[in-house]
């Protein structure tokens, strides 16, 4: 297997890092990337080839990983240059028919949401692959993006900008969350190092929890909220302050700005 890159910034270096930690070899990953600084540091990490011309020749498949912004332009200097590859792409809200159209009608792709815990192999990825694309070539998807975390495959592309509004931006909400957990600890006596082990080992410990139980989330919950103590206490502050409301309302505002990017470059020929 050898796959290229094209665009070489903050997801393709947690796939890369995710990759290479597994069974990848250097050898077997090329970058494209336009920035000069950007491949001067990619070949520094990982010591995977990077050049800046759109190049994919000798490669299987090829995953686009630049903004929504640069796929059109992207996707149309690469129309031509396509002979059997398989092409994931993983930018928010770029529809595989527009991208098909912009790639001169190559069929052969699959739509992927993948987040950045694939860096330490904790990733999850929502895909969605085109009739066209054979079973072989879903397992290929697959084994990529398995390799650097749990997978789920949607039938309805759709549901990928849902995907992007809850595990793809999901890491910033957390961090946003452990954020203000980490200031409230400062702010009543503790260091910056025990606040910052505390708020990540409790986040780690919870989802740990939550993933080897089949129980739903508020019943491990009510586990921690003794009658009458501290927790109880906390979680009516947060459901006063209607936290759980603005959360719903933060995922569909990331909804709407994924389907949004369709909309807006769906448009262009
Ligand atoms: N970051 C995340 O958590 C996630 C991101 N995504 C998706 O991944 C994609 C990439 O996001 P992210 O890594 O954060 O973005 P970045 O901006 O970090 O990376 C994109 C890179 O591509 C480069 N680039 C631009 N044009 C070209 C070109 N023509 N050929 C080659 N390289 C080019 C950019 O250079 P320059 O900066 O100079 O323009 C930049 O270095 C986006 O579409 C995003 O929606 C999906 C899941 C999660
Ligand atoms: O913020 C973004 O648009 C990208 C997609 C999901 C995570 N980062």
């Amino acid at each position: 297997m050898h796959i290229t890159f094209i665009g070489g910034g903050n997801m393709a270096t947690a796939l890369i890092g995710g990759l290479l930690a597994k069974d990848w070899s250097a050898s077997q990953i090329r970058v494209v990337e336009v920035d000069a600084a950007a491949r001067e540091r990619l070949t520094g990490r990982f010591g995977v080839a990077t050049t800046e011309a759109p190049e994919v020749d000798g490669s299987d498949t090829v995953l686009l990983a630049v903004k929504p912004q640069q796929m059109h332009e992207v996707a149309r200097r690469l129309a031509g240059r396509l002979g059997s590859q398989l092409v994931l792409t993983i930018a928010a809200g770029i529809r595989l028919d527009d991208l098909a159209r912009w790639l001169g009608g190559y069929q052969r792709l699959v739509r992927c949401m993948p987040n950045t815990p694939a860096l330490v192999h904790c990733g999850v990825t929502g895909l969605y692959a085109l009739p066209q694309v054979s079973r072989e070539e879903r397992q290929r998807a697959e084994a990529i993006l398995g390799a650097v975390g749990r997978t789920v495959w949607l039938d309805r592309e759709e549901l990928l900008d849902a995907v992007t509004a809850v595990s793809g931006s999901g890491p910033a909400y957390v961090f946003y969350f452990m954020e203000a957990l980490e200031e409230a600890a400062s702010s009543l006596g503790l260091s910056r190092e025990q606040a910052r082990l505390l708020v990540v080992e409790t986040f780690l410990g919870a989802a740990s929890l939550a993933r080897q139980s089949e129980e739903p989330l508020a019943a491990l919950r009510a586990r921690v909220t003794s009658k009458g103590g501290t927790t109880e206490r906390a979680v009516a502050v947060l459901e006063e302050a209607r936290l759980r409301d603005h959360i719903a309302q933060a995922v569909r505002a990331a909804h709407a700005r994924s389907r949004e990017l369709g909309d807006e470059f769906g448009k262009l020929g």
